[in-house]
């Protein structure tokens, strides 16, 4: 059987990606809302997506499919008993488990057709949209200052981080913050619901943990290596949680763990470090110590299901062995200048998404990082970048990969 998924690395000619466009949801953040949005501003929604129609037209020049994650939710949606059962449990993890809350947006939503209702999710639902004839003591008197009923999710556009495409399967993730959990929910019906992918998937890890892990963390750098960030967003257990699952049922025999400042500036590994070549890197300074190393840890299958672990700071080191190079080549953000670096770095310098190997989708506003990497024999296609960087990701955190040629 032919996965519909298949991504072996970080850089293999990417085939297939799957995008959300911003919409609606963004214009509901207010300077009110913006921390527990995990927003620093309020992106400007018509010019956001002139520059996300860019971005997209930018991949189907390059003869990318691109795949909406809106539009598939809907057509997962098409089932009638499919449809209840996701809106009682995405209402349930809204807040409202039963109760005339609960019964009031049921209802507002059930009538919808299925695009409109996973649009209005992602929206988000404010207590002004709808009645509820009985109110129950949940909506009086809990959140009164709160407008929503079913919060937005404005970081839908980052479509890399609820779930990722690991081999011919996919880890569905337990996200860290409220604001972003219930995206996943939506990817485990796409995934369980859809044409394209029912019963055809492997899930590595599914959604139903405690620990989290988040997809700007996973990077696939081969066929059997991948290197998951210890970060703000994924915690250590749930790597030796996905990494006993693919040991045990996949190619994969070694996770490279890479320890990195826990802050909202490095939320996840790509906004620090991406894969760009065979042997070459992006890498911000700030997480490399004076000797240009980082603590890592390098874990394989032991025995009887057990791992192994060893700790090292080298990673070049870790990488020439993992990879099978006799060379890294890590290039600083913004060429390692201490203003122009951590400047580049807050509006996703390092966030490259690699296309080919050697090739990849950058936002114009990082000209020095971008600069560099041309110098480096990188092929480097800029995309607009004024409103979509101020949701604190780039091209890599934009786009999860569906399929990849193998190298
Ligand atoms: N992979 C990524 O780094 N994604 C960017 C996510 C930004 C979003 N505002 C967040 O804080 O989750």
């Amino acid at each position: 059987m032919t996965s519909p998924i298949h991504v072996t690395s970080e850089i293999g000619k990417l085939k297939t990606v799957m995008l959300h466009r911003p919409g609606r949801e963004i214009e509901n953040i207010t300077p009110d809302y913006m921390e527990r949005l995990l927003f620093d501003d309020i992106p400007y929604l018509p010019i956001a997506q002139e520059e996300h129609d860019f971005f997209a037209q930018a991949l189907r020049d390059q003869g990318i499919e691109v795949l909406y994650f809106e539009k598939l939710a809907a057509e997962a949606l098409a089932s009638d008993d499919v449809r209840k059962e996701f809106l009682n449990r995405m209402i349930a993890e809204s807040g409202y488990v039963a109760g005339a809350t609960h019964d009031a947006l049921y209802d507002y939503l059930y009538q919808m057709t299925p695009q409109e209702m996973v649009d209005k999710i992602i929206e988000g639902v404010r207590g002004t949209d709808i009645d509820i004839a009985q109110p129950d003591l949940q909506s009086v008197s809990e959140n009164t200052d709160w407008p929503f009923l079913m919060d937005p999710m404005p970081n839908a556009y980052f479509t890399r981080d609820p779930q990722a495409s690991i081999g011919d399967g996919i880890s569905i993730n337990k996200m860290t913050f409220p604001a972003r959990q219930r995206e996943s929910l939506i990817t485990e019906y796409i995934i369980n619901h859809h044409p394209r992918f029912a019963g055809q998937v492997e899930v590595w890890r599914d959604r139903n943990h405690e620990s989290h892990i988040e997809g700007g963390d996973e990077l696939v750098l081969s066929d059997h290596v991948l290197a998951i960030g210890v970060s703000q967003r994924t915690t250590a257990d749930a790597i030796e949680d996905i990494a006993r699952n693919l040991f045990k049922d996949s190619n994969y025999d070694t996770v490279i763990a890479i320890s990195i400042p826990h802050n909202h500036a490095m939320m996840h590994l790509d906004t620090v470090f991406t894969m760009i070549n065979h042997d070459q890197f992006t890498v911000h300074p700030a997480i490399l110590d004076d000797k240009g190393e980082v603590d890592n840890w390098v874990l394989h299958p032991g025995k009887d299901g057990e791992i192994t672990i060893e700790h090292h700071t080298d990673i070049k080191a870790v990488l020439k062995q993992a990879l099978n190079k006799p060379e890294i080549d890590l290039i600083p953000t913004g060429n390692g200048d201490p203003i122009v670096a951590p400047r580049e770095q807050w509006n996703d310098g390092s966030n490259t998404l690699a296309i080919a190997p050697g090739e990849v989708v950058t936002y114009n506003r990082n000209y020095v990082s971008n600069a560099l990497l041309k110098e480096h024999g990188i092929l480097v296609h800029e995309v607009r970048s004024s409103e979509l960087s101020r949701g604190r990701g780039g091209p890599r955190c934009m786009s999860c990969p569906i399929v990849r040629e193998d190298l």
